[in-house]
C-alpha cells in the first residue's frame, strides 16, 4: 500500500476488489522496473513523514512566507541527501516528492547541464563541482524583458577587452533586462547568461557565459548588478515559491575564460573561433529540459487523475429510485467519457516520455561521435511532444477539477495549485505554438525531400510509405476491427502525412515560401499536432510488444492504448473524415468502441490510479485520498483556514457592525 499516511478504514476497498488485474505489476510496467518501483516508494515516504516538508497550508502562506519555507525546504532536503548518502537518482526524486518549485530546479536542471553540456573539460572541472556542492548556486539566465521564444533577438552585449582579456557583460537597453530566469531573483550567486558576443567589432550571436552576480560572503549584489523578483504569479502557492527574477549589467567584467567554450572560442588576441559542430548545439540545455517536461506531463497528469477518479468513485449523486443508494458519480457515461481518457493519456505520456528519455541518450551518444544526423528529428521530437504533452495536461488538470465538482475549487483538492503550478509549462522552455511551428518546419523539409528520393527515417519513417497513404482507404468493418492496431496505426499514419502534404502543397502555391509558411501557420499548427500524436500512439503500440509481466496487466494497457488513440480519432474526426482516411461510419464504429471500453476499464479504474503509488502526502488532496475517507478531511480541513481562527472576523467592528446596526442610514428610506 502507497499511503503512508491514509486512515484505517478503505472506503475505496469494494473498488479496489473488482480490479482484474495485478495492481504491483502495473506499478513496475508505470514505474519501469522493479527498482524504480522501490527507490520511488523509499524516497516519497522519507519525504512524508518528515515534518518540515509538510505543505498543507501552503497556499495559506504569504509570498514572503512562501519563499522563506521554499528555502527551508530546499537546505533541508540537501541536508538529508548529505546524512543519507543519497544517489543522484535518489536526490532527484526527493526532490520531486518535496514538490514546491524552488531555485534547486534551475540549478540542477538548467544551470549545471548548460555548463556541461557548452563548457569545456577545463571549465566542466572548475564550475561542475563547485555547484555539485551547492559552493555556488545557479541559474539560466536567456529570456529578456522584450525577446523570448526569439532567441536570435536577445540584446544583452557581452564585448571582448583584448586590454584586460575580459568580457564586458552589458544591457543597453531597458527590453535587454534578464527578466523571467527562476532562482535569479533572490537565491542565485552565478547565472549562465546568454548574450551578444562581440569581438574586434563584430556581432557574432548569442553565446553562453558565466557571470558572478552575488557575492559569496554577504550575498549582495556585484558592483554593476541590479538584481530582483518579478513579482507574483497567477495563483495562491503554486509557482510563487519561484524568484523569477531581473537582471541588469552595467559594463560588468568577467574573465575571458567565463565564455563557455566547448562550440566556439574567442583566443586571447580577440579571434572567433567556431568548432566545427552545428551552431544549434547552443540550444542543447532546452533539448535537455524539454525532454524531462515531457516525463513530468505524466507525473503531473497522473495526479489530477487520481484526484478524480478516487473521488468520482466516493462521491454519489441522484439514481436512487425506491430509497436504494445513490450511483457512484464514476458509473455515470458522461464522466468515464471525459475522465477515462485521461487516465489513459497519462500511461501513453509515461511511456512517450521512457522513450524519449532513450532517443535523447542515444542522440547525445551520436554527438559524442560527431554523428549529427539525428539532431534534427531530436529537436523536433521534444519540441513536439513538450507542447503537445503540456498542452493537454494543463486542459486534463482543469478539467479533472471540473469532474470533482464544487469540491475540486477548494485548494483543500489540490487541483487548483496543481493547475497553477503546471500551466506556465505551456510557455516556459519554449511557447507552445513556438514550438510546434518548428516541429511543423521540420515536417515540411521532409516532404520536399520526398520527391527528391530520400528515405525518411525515425519518426518520420512512415511518411516514405506515400504511394499507399495517401490513397489507402480503412477497411474497418465493425467495432471490434478499431482494436486492431494495425488499422489504428494505418488511420493515424494518413491523417498525419495527408495533413502535411496538403500544407507543402499550399504553401508552394505562395508567392514564397516563407510568405506560403506564415499564411499556413494555423493548419501547420495541426499538422505538426497530428504527426505528434502518432508518435504517441506509435510508442504506446511499442510498448506493448515489449515483455510485459503480471496478471491482467498488458491487457489493462491494451484497453488504455486503445482508447488513448480512438479518443483522439473521435476528437479530431474532421482531420480523419476530411482527409478522407475514415468514412463517417468508421467514425462512430470507433466511437462505439470507445464506450465498450470505458466499461472495461470502470472496475479497474481505482486500481489504475493505485499503480501510480503516490502517497497521500504528494498528491496532497483531501479528495484524492487512498482511504477515500473524504468528507471528514474536508470538514476538517475547512477550519485550518485563517479565517477561521477567531469565530467574529477581524473587520467586524469597522465595517460589518455599523451596518448591521444602521449607523449609516440611508436618507431616502
Ligand atoms: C501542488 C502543486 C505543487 C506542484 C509542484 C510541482 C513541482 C514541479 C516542479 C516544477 C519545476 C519546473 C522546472 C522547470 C523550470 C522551467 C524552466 C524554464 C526555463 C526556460 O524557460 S529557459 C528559456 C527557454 N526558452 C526557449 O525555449 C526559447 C524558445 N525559442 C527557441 O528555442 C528558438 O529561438 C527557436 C524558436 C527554435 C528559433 O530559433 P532560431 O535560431 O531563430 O532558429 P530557426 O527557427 O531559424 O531555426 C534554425 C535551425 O535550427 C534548428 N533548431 C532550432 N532549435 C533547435 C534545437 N533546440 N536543437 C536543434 N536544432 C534546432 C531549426 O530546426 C532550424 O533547422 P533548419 O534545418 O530548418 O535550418
Ligand atoms: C514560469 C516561467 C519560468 C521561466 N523560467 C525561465 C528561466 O528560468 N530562464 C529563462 O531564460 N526564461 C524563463 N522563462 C521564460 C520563457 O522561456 C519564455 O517566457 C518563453 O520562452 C516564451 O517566450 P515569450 O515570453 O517571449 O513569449 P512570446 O514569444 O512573446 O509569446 C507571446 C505570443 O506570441 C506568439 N508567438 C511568438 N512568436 C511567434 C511566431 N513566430 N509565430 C506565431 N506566434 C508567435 C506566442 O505563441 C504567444 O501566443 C520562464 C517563463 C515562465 C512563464
Amino acid at each position: 500500500m502507497a499511503a503512508v499516511d491514509g486512515g484505517e478504514v478503505d472506503h475505496l476497498a469494494g473498488e479496489r476488489a473488482t480490479a482484474h488485474f495485478d495492481v504491483d505489476a502495473m506499478k513496475v510496467a508505470w514505474a519501469g522496473s522493479r527498482h524504480a518501483v522501490e527507490v520511488n516508494d523509499r524516497m516519497a515516504r522519507l519525504v512524508a513523514s518528515d515534518p518540515v516538508f509538510r505543505k498543507d497550508t501552503r497556499t495559506m502562506l504569504s509570498r514572503k512566507e512562501l519563499f522563506k519555507d521554499t528555502l527551508k525546504k530546499a537546505a533541508h532536503a540537501w541536508k538529508r541527501i548529505v546524512e543519507l548518502r543519497l544517489t543522484e537518482e535518489e536526490a532527484n526524486l526527493l526532490r520531486l516528492y518535496v514538490d514546491q518549485p524552488g531555485y534547486v530546479d534551475l540549478h540542477w536542471g538548467m544551470f549545471v547541464p548548460a555548463i556541461k553540456g557548452q563548457g569545456t573539460e577545463e571549465q566542466q572541472k572548475k564550475w561542475v563541482p563547485m555547484a555539485y556542492k551547492f559552493q555556488i548556486i545557479g541559474c539560466y539566465a536567456q529570456t529578456e524583458l522584450g525577446h523570448g521564444s526569439n532567441v536570435q533577438g536577445l540584446e544583452t552585449t557581452a564585448t571582448f577587452d583584448p586590454n584586460t582579456d575580459e568580457f564586458v557583460v552589458h544591457s543597453p537597453t531597458l527590453t535587454s533586462s534578464k527578466w523571467w530566469p527562476g532562482g535569479l531573483g533572490k537565491a542565485s550567486t552565478h547565472a549562465v547568461v546568454y548574450a551578444r558576443l562581440i569581438t574586434q567589432g563584430k556581432d557574432y550571436g548569442i553565446h553562453g557565459f558565466i557571470v558572478q552576480l552575488r557575492s559569496l560572503d554577504d550575498h549582495s549584489p556585484l558592483p554593476g548588478i541590479t538584481l530582483g523578483d518579478i513579482g507574483g504569479k497567477f495563483g495562491s502557492g503554486a509557482y510563487n515559491s519561484m524568484d523569477n527574477g531581473v537582471l541588469r549589467f552595467d559594463h560588468v567584467r568577467i574573465p575571458r575564460d567565463q565564455m563557455l567554450m566547448r562550440l566556439s572560442q574567442v583566443t586571447r588576441e580577440g579571434k572567433y573561433v567556431h568548432s566545427d559542430v552545428p551552431k544549434q548545439l547552443l540550444y542543447g540545455t532546452m533539448v535537455y529540459v524539454r525532454q524531462t517536461i515531457v516525463a513530468d506531463a505524466s507525473k503531473a497528469l497522473s495526479r489530477a487523475v487520481c484526484i478524480a477518479v478516487r473521488y468520482s468513485a466516493i462521491r454519489k449523486q441522484f439514481g436512487s429510485q425506491a430509497g436504494g443508494p445513490e450511483t457512484q458519480v464514476l458509473n455515470y457515461k458522461t464522466q468515464q467519457s471525459r475522465l477515462f481518457p485521461l487516465l489513459a493519456s497519462a500511461y501513453a505520456y509515461r511511456f512517450v516520455g521512457e522513450w524519449l528519455k532513450w532517443l535523447y541518450t542515444d542522440v547525445m551518444q551520436k554527438l559524442e561521435a560527431k554523428d549529427y544526423s539525428t539532431l534534427p528529428e531530436a529537436h523536433a521530437c521534444t519540441a513536439g511532444l513538450k507542447s503537445v504533452t503540456t498542452s493537454a495536461t494543463a486542459d486534463a488538470i482543469e478539467e479533472c477539477r471540473k469532474l470533482c465538482g464544487g469540491h475540486g475549487y477548494l485548494n483543500s483538492s489540490g487541483l487548483p495549485e496543481l493547475f497553477a503550478v503546471y500551466v506556465p509549462a505551456c510557455t516556459y522552455e519554449g511557447d507552445n505554438v513556438v514550438l510546434l511551428l518548428q516541429v511543423a518546419r521540420f515536417l515540411m523539409k521532409t516532404v520536399s525531400q520526398l520527391a527528391s528520393g530520400k528515405q525518411p527515417v525515425g519518426t518520420t519513417a512512415y511518411m516514405g510509405n506515400i504511394q499507399y497513404l495517401m490513397q489507402c482507404k480503412s477497411a474497418v468493418n465493425t467495432a471490434g476491427d478499431w482494436l486492431n492496431p494495425a488499422a489504428i496505426k494505418e488511420v493515424f499514419e494518413a491523417r498525419a502525412l495527408r495533413m502535411a502534404v496538403n500544407c507543402a502543397q499550399n504553401i508552394s502555391k505562395a508567392p514564397s515560401q516563407e510568405e506560403g509558411f506564415s499564411e499556413l501557420s494555423p493548419d501547420l499548427l495541426e499538422s505538426a499536432v497530428a504527426h505528434v500524436q502518432l508518435i504517441i500512439v506509435t510508442k504506446f503500440f511499442e510498448k506493448l510488444q515489449q515483455d510485459i509481466i503480471g496478471h491482467g496487466v498488458k491487457e489493462q494497457l491494451q484497453n488504455l492504448c486503445n482508447i488513448y488513440a480512438l479518443f483522439l480519432l473521435h476528437k479530431h474526426l474532421g482531420d480523419f473524415l476530411s482527409t478522407g482516411c475514415i468514412t463517417p461510419k468508421q467514425g462512430a464504429l470507433a466511437n462505439e468502441q470507445l464506450g465498450r471500453l470505458y466499461a472495461q476499464v470502470r472496475p479497474n479504474a481505482v486500481a489504475l490510479v493505485d499503480a501510480f503509488d503516490y502517497t497521500d502526502h504528494y498528491l496532497s488532496s483531501v479528495l484524492g485520498r487512498y482511504d477515500g475517507d473524504v468528507y471528514p478531511a474536508l470538514y476538517a480541513e475547512a477550519w485550518k483556514d485563517p479565517l477561521n481562527e477567531t469565530v467574529i472576523p477581524d473587520g467586524y467592528q469597522e465595517h460589518l457592525r455599523p451596518l448591521l446596526k444602521q449607523q449609516l442610514k440611508f436618507s431616502r428610506l
